[in-house]
């Protein structure tokens, strides 16, 4: 790893908590708030991410609902656009969609069926890679929706739950594990 690599895994690590038995009895939460609520260590994130795909991606696909916090500026960073993938049922137009499994419970994503040109490029954004349910049914959604997903990028990964491993052969990058 980089210097430049250390140094912002450790302003995410600085800027992160783990939030005992939420959402339920268990589940150490990584609460990545701190982390947003400083606009120094937000931006040094946002550009980290941003960097990696300067020239690569036609847009940005944040997942509901920490992803869109970061999609949406990491998209400003590049000047390109963003796409919601939701929860099922807030989407107002046509969708498509697909369910999923998660470290705790299960959920229903969506993506309007007409957010892509065919062939275009996208990056996929969230704040955490756990399971890796949430990400690999992201990216064969959009698939189905005629996007080519270039990587998908994650602020913390839970590395004991093994979620890369459900990404294997996709670019996947992640500033810092525990
Ligand atoms: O790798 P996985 O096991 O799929 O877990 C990761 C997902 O879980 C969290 O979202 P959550 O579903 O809790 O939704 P929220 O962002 O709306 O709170 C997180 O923001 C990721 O999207
Ligand atoms: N432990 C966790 N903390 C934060 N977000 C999560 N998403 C899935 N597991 C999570």
């Amino acid at each position: 790893m980089s210097t430049e690599e250390q140094s912002i895994a450790q302003v995410v690590s600085d800027h992160l908590r783990d939030i005992p038995d939420f959402p339920e009895p268990g589940v150490a939460f990584k609460d990545f708030t701190p982390l947003l609520s400083d606009g120094a260590a937000l931006a040094a994130v946002v550009r980290d991410i941003a960097d990696r795909y300067r020239g690569r991606v036609d847009h940005i696909v944040g997942i509901e609902a920490r992803g869109f916090i970061l999609g949406a500026a990491v998209a400003y960073e590049l000047g390109i656009g963003f796409v919601p993938v939701r929860k099922a049922g807030k989407l107002p137009g046509e969708t498509l969609g697909v369910e999923y499994d998660l470290e705790y419970g299960s959920a229903h994503i969506e993506v309007h069926a007409d957010a892509f040109v065919a062939g275009a490029h996208v990056l996929v954004i969230d704040d955490v890679l756990a399971t890796g349910g949430t990400a690999e049914a992201t990216c064969t959604l959009l698939e189905r929706a005629g996007a080519e997903v270039v990587a998908f990028e994650a602020v913390i990964e839970l590395g004991f739950l093994e979620g890369r491993a459900k990404l294997a052969g996709r670019e996947v990058h992640t500033i810092l594990t525990v």
